[in-house]
C-alpha cells in the first residue's frame, strides 16, 4: 500500500469516534450471549417453577437490552465509557439471574463465566473487579428481592438448553478475536508504511534514508564492497512553484521519483531527504559507475517533461560519493556527495559532479 492509502486509511478510522469499534464488537456476542443464555436460565426457571413475572423480564432482558445497550453506546458522548457501563450492566443482570435459579450450578457457571471472560477481553483486570462487583450486587439484590434459595441440581432439559451457549459463545468471541488481531495488523502495516515513506512520493522519507545509509556506511567498512551515494536537486524549483503553483511542484516531484525508481535497481535504496532533494545508495558500484546512471537519470528527465501546464521541462543536478577510509562517519560520507551537489549547482547545474578522489 502507498504512504499517502495509508495516510487515508488511518484518517477514515480516525475519523471514527474513539470507542465505536468497541461498541460494534461487542453487539454481536452480546446478542447471542444473552439471547443462549437467556435459554438456558428460562430452562432452569421452569424446572423450579419460578415465579411468573420473571419471565417477562427474562425476556426484555435477553432479547431487547442488547439492542438497547447498542443504542445507548452509540450515542454517547463517550461511547467506550458507555459500552462498559453496559458491560457492568450485564454483570448486575447476571447476578440477578444467578439468585433466581438458586444458584443451579451448571448455567450459574456458565453464566459467570462468559460474563468474567467479557470483562477481562474488554477492559483487563481492572473492568473485571468491577464487573464482580456488579455481578455479586445483582445476587443480592435478587437474593433480596425473591429470596435465598439454593438448588444446585440441573434437570437433563436444564443441562441441555445450556449446551447451545456453551458451543457457540467461545466460537463467537473466538472469531471476534480473530477478526480484531486481523485489524491490528493490518493498521500496524499502515503504520509503519507511514513511518518509513515519502508519502507525496512513495520514496523512503529522510529519517529512514538516513537510516539505510548509516547501516550501509557500517556495511562497507566490514566488507569493502563498492557502494556509491548520489544526492539528486532538481534545478530553480522554487520557480516552479512561483510560476506554476504548489500542486504544479508536487507533479514534478512525483514525476522525478518515477523515472529515478525506473533507472535505479530493485535492491538499491532511493529516498526523498528534502523538499526537492533525493538520494539514493547504489550497490556494488563505483562513483564513476554511479556517474553513468546519473547521466542517464538526467537525460531521461530532459527527454521528458513533465505532464503539467503544457510540459514542463525540469533539471536536475547531481553530486556523488564514495565511502572511504579516511571519513569518520556517514555524516561525512554524506557531505562529500553534498559538496559535490553544491559544485554541479555551483558550475550551473543541469550536472553531475563526483567528489573528490582521496587516498583510501
Ligand atoms: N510543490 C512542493 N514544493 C516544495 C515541497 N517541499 C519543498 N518545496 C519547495 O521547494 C523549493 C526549494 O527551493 P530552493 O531550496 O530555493 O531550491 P531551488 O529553487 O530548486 O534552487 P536550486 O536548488 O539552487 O536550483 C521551495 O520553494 C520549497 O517551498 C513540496 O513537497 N512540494
Amino acid at each position: 500500500m502507498a504512504a499517502g492509502q495509508a495516510i487515508a486509511a488511518i484518517a477514515a478510522s480516525a475519523a471514527h469516534r474513539p470507542g465505536m469499534g468497541l461498541v460494534h464488537r461487542v453487539y454481536v456476542p452480546r446478542m447471542l450471549g444473552l439471547g443462549l443464555g437467556g435459554l438456558a436460565v428460562g430452562a432452569t426457571l421452569q424446572q423450579r417453577d419460578a415465579l411468573y413475572l420473571l419471565w417477562p423480564l427474562l425476556v426484555g432482558h435477553a432479547l431487547l437490552w442488547p439492542h438497547l445497550a447498542h443504542w445507548r453506546a452509540r450515542r454517547a458522548p463517550q461511547p467506550r465509557r458507555a459500552e462498559h457501563v453496559n458491560l457492568l450492566a450485564d454483570a448486575f443482570g447476571g447476578g440477578f439471574w444467578l439468585a433466581a435459579m438458586a444458584f443451579n450450578l451448571l448455567p450459574s457457571v456458565l453464566v459467570a463465566t462468559m460474563l468474567g471472560m467479557n470483562h477481562l477481553a474488554v477492559g483487563g483486570l481492572r473492568l473485571f473487579r468491577r464487573g464482580l462487583m456488579a455481578l455479586a450486587l445483582g445476587t443480592v439484590t435478587g437474593g433480596a428481592l425473591l429470596g435465598w434459595e439454593l438448588q444446585p441440581l440441573a434437570t437433563q432439559a436444564t443441562v441441555a438448553a445450556c449446551l447451545p451457549f456453551l458451543v457457540s459463545y467461545p466460537l463467537v468471541i473466538g472469531i471476534v478475536t480473530y477478526r480484531l488481531s486481523l485489524r491490528l495488523a493490518e493498521q500496524k502495516a499502515q503504520l509503519r508504511e507511514l513511518v518509513q515513506f515519502d508519502p507525496l512520493t512513495g520514496l523512503l522519507n529522510k529519517m529512514h534514508w538516513h537510516a539505510q545509509m548509516e547501516s550501509e556506511f557500517a556495511r562497507w567498512r566490514r566488507s569493502a564492497r563498492p557502494v556509491a551515494l548520489m544526492l539528486l536537486d532538481l534545478d530553480h524549483f522554487k520557480r516552479i512553484n512561483d510560476e506554476h503553483g504548489h500542486p504544479a511542484g508536487d507533479e514534478v516531484l512525483r514525476h522525478f521519483s518515477r523515472l529515478l525508481r525506473h533507472h535505479v535497481r530493485e535492491a538499491d535504496v532511493a529516498g526523498r531527504v528534502g523538499g526537492e532533494e533525493f538520494a539514493v545508495l547504489v550497490h556494488d558500484c563505483s562513483a564513476e559507475q554511479a556517474q553513468f546512471l546519473a547521466r542517464r537519470v538526467r537525460a531521461a528527465l530532459a527527454a521528458q517533461p513533465v505532464p503539467v501546464a503544457g510540459g514542463l521541462h525540469v533539471t536536475v543536478s547531481v553530486g556523488i560519493a564514495e565511502p572511504g577510509r579516511w571519513q569518520r562517519d556517514a555524516a561525512q560520507w554524506l557531505a562529500e556527495a553534498d559538496a559535490a551537489l553544491y559544485t554541479a549547482k555551483r558550475e550551473g547545474r543541469d550536472q553531475v559532479c563526483l567528489a573528490p578522489r582521496r587516498p583510501r
